[in-house]
């Protein structure tokens, strides 16, 4: 198994010549940077939000000794900010929290400086295809990846849906599969496939009202139509991804009310058009219930860098087993005296533990997304 490929953020660990002598002797400390939340990325300019520590009057209220900008309730306000020459290289993406110093005001045509990348708690990665070694940071610190899916028109494609959930997996993020159109097909096949990964399935169909606003596939989705998605999203960030056609401008736009004025907002400061632009963009929910992060240059996730041991650390319950494999098992269909066979045939012992059905549905759909981190999509 290899090591895990070098990215961007390793590049201030790379030893120099003469050893590990840092690239520069004192950092400067920074002290009264303040947390942004990267909102948006194009073109070296970073739209961050801040916390605002006034109040209307003016005065500096509660808000001033929150510490995350991205946490509900919080009083924001937005800034625009350039790297600061001591990031080198370093990446900053969509979704990260960072140091930021300088003019934080957000006034017209103020600038501030990003000092510092904070440790991220998830990384979700792409690489331009499996066999590039080199990754790319997409999004930072998300709590899931909401895979959209069409369940016709386009046509669910399951290899490309099980590489999302590898690459979400990898990240340390969970997944929630969202599949749209069930007007016109049934999501019972997809269903039945998915949540024995332990991933969340949510089914929306166009409503028969006005014709266009989706709503949740629920008995009792009540009066808010999308309410199962939106509790689903509620407090936590959330990368969109899904192919052309499937649905998801929809979907944001009626999750985000002015979901198109927010990515506006960041044109106005480029100059450039959302249709062009690959990067990712940070949606906030009404009512600050949490982030819709939307991705339209990423449609596939290259994953050469994931590792065996790594995704299999996603399933607990199979982790514990495959503590038992042979050293070097691959835990795949062929893979000889895997302990996962093993616990498929012993079945339910009687102590009340996973039946043998539902413990082979399980070894078996992990099987299959580990199949799709090396298959040709
Ligand atoms: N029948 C049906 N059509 C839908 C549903 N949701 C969206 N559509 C239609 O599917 C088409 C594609 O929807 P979009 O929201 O533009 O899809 P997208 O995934 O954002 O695709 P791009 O904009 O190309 O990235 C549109 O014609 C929508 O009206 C649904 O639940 N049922
Ligand atoms: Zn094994």
């Amino acid at each position: 198994m290899g090591r895990r490929p070098r990215d961007e953020s390793d590049f201030r660990d790379r030893p120099g010549k003469r050893g590990s002598r840092p690239r520069t002797k004192i950092r400067p400390e920074h002290t009264d940077a303040v947390t942004g939340f990267v909102t948006g990325v194009d073109r070296g300019r970073y739209t961050l939000l801040v916390v605002d520590g006034t109040t209307d009057e003016g005065t500096v209220g509660d808000h001033a000794t929150a510490d995350d900008p991205a946490r509900a309730g919080v009083r924001t306000r937005t800034i625009v900010a350039m790297k600061a020459r001591e990031l080198h290289r370093d990446r900053v993406v969509c979704g990260d929290r960072v140091d930021v110093v300088g003019d934080t005001s957000g006034d017209e045509g103020s600038l501030a400086r990003i000092v510092r990348i904070q440790d991220r708690t998830a990384t979700l990665r792409r690489t331009a295809d499996d066999t590039d070694p080199y990754e790319r940071i997409v999004v930072a610190n998300a709590d899931q990846l909401v895979i959209v899916t069409a369940l016709a028109q386009p046509e669910p494609r399951i290899r490309m849906i099980d590489r999302c959930v590898v690459a979400a997996y990898d990240a340390g993020m969970d997944v929630t599969l969202c599949l749209t159109k069930a007007d016109l097909a049934d999501p019972t096949p997809l269903r039945e496939l998915y949540e024995p990964l332990g991933v969340t399935v949510l089914v929306t169909r166009r409503d028969g009202g006005d014709g266009t606003a989706p709503r949740a596939d629920a008995p009792d989705a009540g009066d808010d139509p999308l309410g199962p998605v939106r509790a689903q999203l509620e407090g936590k960030i959330s990368v969109l991804v899904g192919h052309s056609g499937v649905g998801k401008s929809t979907l944001v736009n009626a999750l985000v009310p002015d979901a198109a004025r927010a990515t506006g907002v960041v044109n106005a400061v480029t100059g450039r058009g959302r249709q062009t632009s690959t990067s990712a963009v940070a949606l906030p929910l009404p009512d600050a219930a949490g982030w819709v992060i939307d991705t339209p240059g990423v449609r596939s996730f290259g994953l050469a860098h994931v590792e065996v041991e790594h995704l299999l650390a996603a399933f607990e319950d199979l982790a514990a087993v495959a503590v038992e494999c042979p050293r070097g098992c691959t835990h795949a269909e062929d893979a000889p005296d895997c302990a996962l066979d093993a616990w498929v045939a012993a079945g339910d012992d009687g102590t009340g533990e996973a039946s043998q059905q539902v413990r082979a549905v399980r070894v078996e759909s992990f099987r299959r997304v580990l199949a799709a981190r090396t298959a040709t999509v």
